[in-house]
């Protein structure tokens, strides 16, 4: 939240930063008809720009927490209408985010642009969903939205491997010998020849 807010202007010179600093080839911003003059700025200036609309995460407090859009009539209107302004503003895909998925199919068939569905039912043109929660890399017991699929268990896999590691470590089969650097023969012998010689710390 913040990059694009302020103005279109501000939005434009935060964009060519990430065009150019970021090294990115587009950018993506959450919002509906009330960002569709930054999108054009943007859009104008030739980076292009994916939208975002139905439920957007950066505006949970306005939405009253991370809520299903477009479950009224009205609702689906608004969202149907956030999704053609931005389009006509320049966008060249968008992601539609946790809408009911009829809703988020009629969207879909009124664009002439690509639809990004997560939480949006198979109706979109494509879908997205965060690694960490498709691979399961994160904790037991923590909440996940209805979208998500846990597609592996990577966190237990990585707890596993951990585990074993520790218990190997205690019982000193790791390291094993494949695991250590050599030295020759000869060289170790001068070696331990020469450190019975040193005197060892903290003895008189
Ligand atoms: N790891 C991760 N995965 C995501 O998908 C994700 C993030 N982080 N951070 C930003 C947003 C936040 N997202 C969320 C977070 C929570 C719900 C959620 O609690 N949904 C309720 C719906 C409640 C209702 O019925 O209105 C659910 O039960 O799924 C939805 C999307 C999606 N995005
Ligand atoms: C997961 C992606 C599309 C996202 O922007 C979000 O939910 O914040």
């Amino acid at each position: 939240m913040g990059s694009y807010e302020v103005s279109p202007e501000q939005a434009l010179q935060t964009a060519i930063r990430f065009i150019k600093e970021g090294r990115v080839q587009s950018v993506k911003l959450e919002g509906g008809k009330e960002m569709a003059p930054t999108i054009r700025k943007i859009t104008q200036a030739g980076i292009p720009v994916l939208g975002h609309v139905g439920l957007t995460p950066q505006r949970q407090n306005a939405l009253g927490g991370f809520r299903v859009q477009g479950k009224t009539s009205a609702g689906a209107l608004k969202v149907l209408e956030d999704a053609l302004a931005i389009q006509e503003a320049g966008c060249f895909a968008m992601v539609l985010e946790a809408v009911p998925a009829e809703v988020a199919s009629i969207v879909t068939e009124k664009l002439s642009i690509p639809t990004i569905g997560i939480g949006a039912g198979s109706g979109c043109s494509g879908q997205v969903l965060v690694q960490v929660d498709m691979s399961g890399n994160f904790p037991p017991g923590r909440f996940l939205p209805k979208f998500v699929k846990k597609y592996g268990d990577v966190w237990g896999e990585a707890l596993r491997a951990i585990e074993t590691y520790r218990d190997e470590v205690k019982s000193r089969q790791y390291p094993a010998l494949e695991h250590t650097y050599p030295i020759s023969g000869e060289e170790l012998k001068a070696f331990e020849e020469a450190a019975a010689g040193v005197k060892a710390k903290g003895t008189s």
